[in-house]
C-alpha cells in the first residue's frame, strides 16, 4: 500500500523538522482564523492578499509529487504531518495533541472560527471527524489499529466554539473489529458521543502494524 514510507533522518534533524513543521502549521492556523474574522478595508485585504500569494509561491518551489502520507523513522517517531486531524503541518488540522493512558486516548484543545457550523457552534461534520480520528487513536493505542468500518455519532447538544475535550476508548475486539466508543464535551457538558468500528483490511492483515503500517508501538 502506497504512502506508508520509511525515512531515515537523524534523530536531532528530525527534531528540527518537526519544530520547523509545528510553527509553520501555527503561522498558517493563525492566518485561516484571521482570514474568517478579519474585517479590514479593501486595500488591506489586497496587501494581505499579495503576501499570501507570495508565500504560498515559496513553499511551491519545492513539493511532493503526492500526499504526505505516513512516514517513519529508524528512532520510532512516526510523522502523519498531512493528517486532517492531528497532522501539525495540516492548517486545516485544529492544534490537537492526543495524550495516550492505559485505557483511553484524549486531548484538550480549541475550535476556532473557521470549525464553525450553526452560528457559534462547531460544524457536524467536523465533530464528526475530529470522534472519528479519537476513536481511530483509541483503537491504535490498544494495539488493534483498523480502518473506519462504521461511525455512529449521537449529537446531544450543540459544541460552543472554543475549548473542547475529546476522550476515546478501545471497548472490545471481535477477530478484524475494533470497537470503540468516545466524547467531546464543553464546559456546557456532554455535545457528542460516538461510537465506531475499526477493521483490519484484508490487505493489512499479517503486516507488522508498527514497522510496515507505522501505527502502534514502533
Ligand atoms: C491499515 C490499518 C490501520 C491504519 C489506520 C490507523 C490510523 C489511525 C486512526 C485513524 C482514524 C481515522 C480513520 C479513517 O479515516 S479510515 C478512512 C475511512 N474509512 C475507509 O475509507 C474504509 C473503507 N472501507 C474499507 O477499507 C474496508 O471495506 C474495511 C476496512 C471497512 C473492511 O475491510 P475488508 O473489506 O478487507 O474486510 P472484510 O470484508 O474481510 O470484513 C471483515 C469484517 O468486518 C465486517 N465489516 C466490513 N465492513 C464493515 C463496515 N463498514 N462496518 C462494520 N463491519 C464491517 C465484515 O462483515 C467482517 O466481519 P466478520 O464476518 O469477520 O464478522
Amino acid at each position: 500500500m502506497s504512502g506508508y514510507i520509511t525515512e531515515e533522518i537523524p534523530a536531532e534533524e528530525l527534531t528540527r523538522q518537526i519544530e520547523q513543521a509545528r510553527e509553520l502549521g501555527d503561522s498558517v492556523r493563525r492566518l485561516v482564523t484571521a482570514t474568517v474574522v478579519t474585517d479590514v478595508g479593501e486595500e488591506e485585504l489586497a496587501e494581505a492578499r499579495a503576501h499570501i500569494d507570495a508565500a504560498a509561491e515559496i513553499l511551491e518551489r519545492s513539493r511532493i509529487d503526492s500526499s504526505f502520507g505516513l512516514r517513519f523513522n529508524s528512532d520510532g517517531r512516526l510523522r502523519n504531518w498531512g493528517n486532517a486531524v492531528e497532522g501539525i503541518r495540516n492548517p486545516l488540522a485544529p492544534p490537537v495533541e492526543f495524550h495516550a493512558e492505559a485505557d483511553h486516548v484524549w486531548a484538550e484543545f480549541d475550535l476556532g472560527p473557521q470549525y464553525e457550523g450553526p452560528p457559534g457552534l462547531v460544524h457536524g461534520g467536523v465533530i464528526g471527524l475530529i470522534l472519528d480520528q479519537v476513536l481511530g487513536n483509541a483503537a491504535v493505542n490498544a494495539g488493534s489499529p483498523g480502518m473506519t468500518g462504521t461511525l455512529t455519532i449521537r449529537y446531544r447538544q450543540g459544541t460552543a466554539l472554543g475549548p473542547i475535550r475529546v476522550e476515546g476508548r478501545l471497548d472490545r475486539t471481535e477477530g478484524h473489529k475494533s470497537f470503540a466508543s468516545g466524547t467531546i464535551s464543553t464546559a456546557d457538558g456532554l455535545c457528542a458521543e460516538a461510537e465506531g468500528i475499526f477493521i483490519m483490511p484484508r490487505w493489512a492483515r499479517g503486516l507488522d502494524a508498527s514497522r510496515q503500517l507505522g501505527v502502534g508501538d514502533a
